[in-house]
């Protein structure tokens, strides 16, 4: 039967990425989508601007939205200090598999929860299921008309506090208008805009950095 994209861009880190190594499993990946096939990953150039976030914030709790195949799961997880958590929502199964094994070939499953199942259902079992109170930060990189309810429900949830960053992929390319329009309006956000490129291309994308004032 014929191999999935997903299970392709598997091969390439596991024939060219170090088993341990998250720098060499990005870059095994960034190589795999700009020689062979490209991939919605977050890419390398947007994937600088997510470090300096993640690093800038240290953050100790943090939820992804949309892990397809672990990418931006690895690049966060490597980037935070020990104990710290990062649960990560996945509703389609065989990009869950292939990111399980991805984050398993850079040595993270410990600082990484892969959760199965679609956000709308999940955010609401957060604190109770998975002892969470709030998140320090959110990346949000799953469908994009779900960015906007999503945010609405964490805040119903009580899933963010004064501080919480919401980190959003995508804001141009395919974009959330929506989202974007909600965020820079909101008095309980501050807004900034992160210019750069859609992975692997030279058409504008961007992400959206939005700080919840609480
Ligand atoms: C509810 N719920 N809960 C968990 C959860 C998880 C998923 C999946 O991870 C999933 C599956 C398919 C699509 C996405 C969103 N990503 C995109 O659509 C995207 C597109 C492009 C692009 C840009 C230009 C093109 F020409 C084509 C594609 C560039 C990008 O960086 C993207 O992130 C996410 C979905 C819903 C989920
Ligand atoms: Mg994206």
């Amino acid at each position: 039967t014929q191999s999935t994209r997903p299970q392709r861009l598997l091969g390439a880190v596991k024939k060219n990425a170090t088993r341990g190594d998250p720098r060499s499993v990005v870059k095994a990946i960034d190589q795999f989508c700009r020689q062979k096939e490209w991939a919605m990953n977050v890419g390398d150039e947007k994937g600088c601007i997510l470090d300096s976030v993640v690093s800038e914030l240290n953050p100790a709790t943090v939820l992804e939205l949309g892990t397809y195949c672990g990418y931006s799961t690895v690049r966060i997880a490597s980037m935070l200090p020990p104990h710290a958590k990062l649960i990560t929502l996945e509703f389609n199964p065989d990009y869950a598999a292939v990111a399980r094994q991805v984050i398993a070939w850079a040595g993270l499953e410990d600082k990484v929860q892969l959760v199965e199942g679609a956000s709308g259902d999940l955010i609401p079992k957060m604190s109770e299921q998975f002892e969470v109170e709030t998140f320090d930060l959110v990346f949000l990189d799953h469908w994009k008309d779900r960015y906007l309810p999503d945010t609405k429900l964490m805040e119903e949830c009580g899933l963010l506090k004064k501080g919480s960053v919401l980190l959003a992929d995508n804001v141009i390319c395919p974009g959330t208008p929506e989202y974007l329009e909600y965020v820079r309006a909101s008095p309980r956000y501050e807004s900034q805009y992160f210019r750069s490129h859609l992975e692997y291309t030279k058409v504008e994308d961007g992400l959206e950095k939005s700080v919840f004032l609480g």
